[in-house]
């Protein structure tokens, strides 16, 4: 077997389902094994950090690894940013990478896409991945490819694989599935213990759910915990979407001062805040009036499990859960009362009020109450913040990297993952950044729904600092280039629109549909403007 094929093979063992890729010269003969044996599919796509967002939700979506082909500097370096995202949130990606061989790289010439020095690329990934190896050496290469793809998974972080273009043939034997990683059983159950002490103990615990309790598979196992514990359950702003389908009931996600009081109250005013799989950044807990004391809280996050104080090391999330379920029988859970849930807006009414931001939740709700959770992806800027206001659903977006031009890739990424519909939520700005992907949908018979919150502007920036006039974007009409790249396009201004819109989007298949979705510059959704409000709040009080 050459290594091309046993890299490949190694990859479909780790749970990876596909590759998207953009060749170059030095990866070619990779991406002519990889078109030839047919063991993952490839999807092109047409400028590299696409790739790196379009894997990223691919991996999100089905809980395998996200799997990326690009070429030596040039390409690679073009997908630092969507990589760096993915390192920032958890997500197991792998960045096939080509390289110069041993012959050329010796050469006494600088080569093309060559940076600083042959290694610059490896030194530029070890800041933004949790592994790294050049395939330099066909006899060492199998354990490093286990090595490197067990710790992918296990860290839940992107992974560097330099193939150099001379090795891609070279024979090699298989490449191992190597065990998990060993842990102390005995650390775990006396962690349980102690989490089950402080939480029998506690008046009013919450469980705050993240996005470590996806990307470990153990989303269902934590829903049985909170029905067991009978503990109300609140996401992260990162961790919006996850449960929606578990069948527990969800308090909504912690928006601090930016959020419903009665939501925000459950976190703020618990005894006992329960982590699980929690990123302590300032996009979850930084809008918190109050500064949060993460001491009086039980985090579980990074392998590590944290109970006041003191840490216990090397723990993985789904060992701990199970231990917790093992000491708390189904029916024994106590019988808490649990708050109410929160209202979410809803009954939009389709007449001609021009449109506001508010109206795009509103109608999407009324969407998922008539026909149920859909995959949701959302882009930054003020569409996520609508995203906070919709119903539970399956929802992917940069939380907490927040970075721009995710949207489209990402639901290109999801649909080729799942070969469900998505639907992407995604600003003009973004847009112009990687909206131009969905020219690939026809060639990759992929049928997305993009609403593009069209403000003309970069809202979010104006909503920091209103003086910006550098926000001003202009209105660049992207519903009447939506048919030129194959799909349909809807450019609506009026409820009544909307509604007409969505509906005929939703029911064609086959086209990518683009709602343009138009909203006076300075409008926003009722969640950004409480963000900003109150972010400029704890900024003046901080500055007293
Ligand atoms: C790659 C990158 N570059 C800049 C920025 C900084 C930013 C965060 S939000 C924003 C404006 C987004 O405008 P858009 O029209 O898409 O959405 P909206 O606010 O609703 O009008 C910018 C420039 C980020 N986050 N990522
Ligand atoms: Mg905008």
């Amino acid at each position: 077997m050459t290594l091309g094929l046993a890299l490949l093979r190694a990859l479909k063992n780790h749970g990876a389902q596909e590759i998207f890729g953009i060749p170059g010269d030095f990866i070619l003969p990779l991406f002519k094994q990889i078109e030839e044996s047919r063991i993952l599919p490839l999807h092109t796509l047409s400028h590299e950090p696409a790739l790196g967002f379009a894997a990223d939700a691919a991996a999100r979506m089905h809980c395998g690894l996200g799997v990326m082909a690009v070429t030596y500097g040039a390409g690679a370096l073009n997908v630092v940013n969507a990589v760096a995202s993915a390192y920032a949130e958890c997500s197991p990606l792998v960045i096939l990478a080509g390289c110069p061989g041993e012959v050329e790289a010796h050469s006494g010439l600088v080569l093309h896409h060559q940076v600083r020095s042959i290694d610059s690329q490896l030194r530029i990934f070890s800041e933004i991945t949790c592994d790294q190896v050049r395939l330099s050496n066909a006899d060492t290469a199998p354990e490093d490819i286990a090595r490197v793809l067990r710790n992918c998974r296990e860290y839940s972080q992107p992974v560097l694989i330099e193939i150099p273009r001379d090795m891609t043939l070279q024979p090699m034997r298989e490449v191992p599935v190597l065990p998990p990683r060993s842990f102390n059983a005995e650390a775990v159950a006396e962690a349980a213990d102690e989490w089950l002490a402080r939480i029998h103990a506690a008046k009013n615990p919450v469980m705050v759910v993240d996005v470590e309790v996806r990307r470990f598979g153990v989303e269902a196992r934590v829903a049985e915990l909170a029905r067991r514990l009978q503990l109300p359950v609140l996401t992260t702003f990162m961790g919006r979407g996850l449960l929606a389908e578990d069948g527990v009931d969800l308090h909504g996600t912690y928006l601090g001062v930016a959020g419903a009081p009665e939501t925000t109250a459950l976190l703020d005013d618990s005894d006992l805040p329960v982590m699980l799989g929690a990123i302590l950044s300032d996009s979850n807990f930084g809008v918190s009036a109050q500064r949060m004391d993460f001491r009086r809280a039980l985090i579980a996050a990074h392998r590590e499990v944290r109970v006041g104080h003191h840490m216990y090391h090397d723990i993985p999330l789904a060992a701990l859960v199970e231990a917790l379920l093992e000491r708390i029988p189904p029916a024994s859970g106590a019988r808490r009362t649990l708050p109410p849930q929160p209202e979410y807006p809803r009954g939009l009414v389709a007449d001609d009020t021009p449109l506001c931001a508010g109206d795009l939740s509103r109608a999407l709700n009324d969407r998922i109450l008539a026909h149920g959770p859909m995959n949701i992806v959302s882009d930054m800027g003020d569409c996520l913040f609508a995203a906070m206001e919709l119903l539970p659903t399956p929802l992917v977006a940069p939380g907490y990297y927040a970075t721009m031009g995710f949207g489209v890739p990402a639901g290109i990424g999801a649909q080729v993952a799942t070969g469900e519909r998505s639907l992407v939520l995604v600003g003009d700005g973004a847009f112009q950044m990687t909206g131009w992907e969905l020219g690939n949908c026809p060639r990759l018979g992929l049928d997305p729904i993009v609403i593009v919150l069209n403000n003309q502007s970069w809202e979010m920036i104006r909503a920091f600092q209103t003086e910006s006039q550098c926000a001003a974007l202009g209105d660049w009409r992207f519903a009447d280039m939506a048919n030129v790249l194959g799909g349909r396009g809807h450019r609506v201004t009026t409820r009544k629109e909307f509604k007409t819109a969505l509906d005929a989007a939703f029911a064609e298949r086959g086209r990518f549909q683009l709602v343009e979705f138009m909203v006076p510059p300075g409008d926003s959704t009722p969640t950004l403007q409480r963000f900003s409000e109150g972010i400029r709040a704890l900024r003046a009080r901080a500055a007293v």
